[in-house]
């Protein structure tokens, strides 16, 4: 056969493989490798975690009462973008965007219909923001003070991985220094004050979805955790308390094998990172990721072969120690997710958990030949990419040389083009196509929210303490020209009302913008 056997990131598959090292490692034990828990999930199954969020607060609310009544097991919110680059829904800006991706968060008041009765201290919440995610954070704290949660037992994460909008996702407001700031000052702040709470989830999801093979989403990857690392020491931080809380997230892609390797080559590549770095305790030593399936690995065409895809995609990650899992719903190369979608993708995850017996025992692929070699190699090959950055002065430095953008540009060029010639076998778009109708059950968003919003917005403005709002910004404003975390800042101005736009501008006058 005239096929070339190789990974998606150019790793040559061997026909037969042979003992390689790595076969002595155990699970729950340094590099951890094999997983980070002893027992995994006989212990405990990993999270299902399904992203979502459109449109309002209410009907994002909506959405989160019938996930958990079918079973998800933590919650995942979808911001718009005007909410992602620090916009209230009434800025000319927002126009056409609000609610469209995911809800509209313009204020503590939207915040507290998004969580309309649901118990901030019985669940765990992810939130996908970055540049704003000290704002979106403090709400998320100020609605669990209300509730009269406890915050030293009050866990979820935020993305506030700002390293990857400027490398590939785009929702940046500030310039890398203060935005490294922000971050470093949410480790400090949630240490002392929240400390179950997950301050980071330092993403390759976004790098792959932008085109980068999973080798470099891996190097990409940890070498922003390398940056994350270093700018909260050169703070005064110590790796031993805040490294516990940083966390991960990750693409699972089509190549099945290559995904699971990337998993246990993460987990080994990060313990070494870390202790390198001065972790001596274990729960600062071990990658603890979330995972979604590929969302650009959705086909349009024959929709319904999606379903398989995201289920070989979610057992990928479950055989790799995922510790929290999205899998994708079958129409999303369409539209948001219907319920029907996103209901079939949760019970995929239901199925790998309670029926398949993958959870029976802990890496079930330790040993194959073909996976601890793959997973040495996947390692070297990443390792090189982590040295090149190295050597250009870390992360922060080759983003601003281009460096990660153009390697990921050109993996992406070269993906299109196996694409197109047919090196590679998409089925339904390059091979076994055939016409088929779009349906007619694609879901879309109502323009009108963005007015409902503004009105809401006026109403605020109107029953708020303005001159409270007022100190609470200019106090804020006066921090950020000097020195101190200003966690407890945004806070406070959060707990005024003060909406997002207006914390964001203030900030965007001392910061600047990128
Ligand atoms: C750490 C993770 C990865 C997972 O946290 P979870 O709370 O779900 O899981 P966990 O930490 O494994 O488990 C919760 C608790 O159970 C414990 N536990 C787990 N397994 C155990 C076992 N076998 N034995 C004993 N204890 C165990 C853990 O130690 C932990 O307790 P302790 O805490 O006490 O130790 C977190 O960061 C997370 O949930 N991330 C989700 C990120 C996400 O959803 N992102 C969506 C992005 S969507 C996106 O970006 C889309 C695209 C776009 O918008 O552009």
């Amino acid at each position: 056969m005239s096929k070339k056997f190789t990974t998606s990131s150019g790793i040559e598959i061997k026909e037969v493989y042979t003992q390689p090292s790595g076969m002595e490692e155990l699970p729950g034990e340094f590099p951890y490798t094999r997983g980070i828990q002893k027992d995994m999930y006989r212990g405990k199954p990993w999270t299902m975690r399904q992203y979502a969020g459109f449109s309002t607060a209410e009907e994002s609310n909506k959405r989160y009462h019938y996930l958990l009544g079918q079973g998800t097991m933590g919650l995942s919110v979808a911001f718009d973008l005007p909410t992602q680059i620090g916009y209230d829904s009434d800025h000319e800006l927002a126009e056409g965007e609000v609610g469209k991706v995911g809800v509209a968060i313009d204020s503590l008041k939207d915040m507290e219909i998004l969580f309309n009765g649901i118990e901030l201290k019985n669940i765990t919440t992810s939130m996908t923001i970055n540049a704003t995610a000290s704002i979106l954070l403090a709400m998320y704290i100020a609605l669990a003070k209300k509730q009269g949660a406890d915050l030293k037992q009050l866990s979820g994460t935020i993305q506030n991985d700002i390293l990857k909008e400027y490398a590939a996702r785009g929702t940046y407001i500030y310039p890398p220094g203060p935005s490294m700031r922000l971050i470093t000052d949410i480790f400090e702040y949630c240490s002392k004050e929240v400390p179950k709470w997950n301050t980071i989830s330092i993403s390759g999801y976004h790098i792959r979805e932008a085109g980068s093979t999973a080798v470099q989403e891996l190097a990409f990857t940890l070498a922003n955790g390398k940056a994350y690392l270093k700018a909260a020491q050169s703070k005064g931080l110590d790796i031993n308390v805040f490294a516990k809380r940083l966390s991960f997230f990750f693409n699972c892609h089509n190549n099945f094998f290559e995904e699971i390797a990337k998993f246990r080559a993460a987990r080994r590549m990060w313990a070494n990172i870390t202790k390198k770095l001065g972790a001596t305790d274990p729960s600062a030593q071990k990658l603890r990721f979330h995972t979604q399936t590929g969302g650009s690995t959705l086909t349009a065409q024959q929709p319904m072969n999606n379903i398989v895809r995201v289920s070989m995609q979610a057992l990928a990650a479950v055989l790799g120690g995922t510790q929290s899992l999205h899998t994708n719903g079958y129409d999303e190369a369409l539209s948001l997710p219907t319920e029907a979608a996103a209901k079939i993708a949760l019970r995929t995850q239901q199925i790998i958990a309670f029926e398949s017996g993958a959870t029976d025992t802990v890496d079930p692929l330790a040993g194959s030949f073909f996976i601890e070699e793959l997973t040495n190699e996947i390692e070297k090959a990443a390792q090189v990419y982590i040295d090149k950055i190295d050597a250009m002065g870390g992360s922060v430095k080759a983003i601003e040389q281009d460096y990660m953008q153009q390697q990921i540009a050109a993996s992406a060029y070269q993906y299109q083009n196996d694409i197109e010639s047919g090196e590679k076998t998409l089925v339904g778009v390059n091979k076994f196509n055939e016409p088929e109708p779009v349906g007619d059950t694609v879901f879309r968003v109502d323009d009108a929210i963005r007015q409902k919003q503004i009105e809401q917005k006026q109403r605020l403005k109107e029953e708020r303490n303005n001159a409270e709002v007022t100190l609470a910004l200019q106090e804020l404003r006066i921090a950020a020209g000097g020195t101190a975390n200003l966690m407890p800042y945004i806070l406070t101005a959060v707990e005024r009302y003060a909406t997002l736009g207006e914390i964001a501008d203030v900030l965007r006058e001392i910061f600047g913008e990128h």
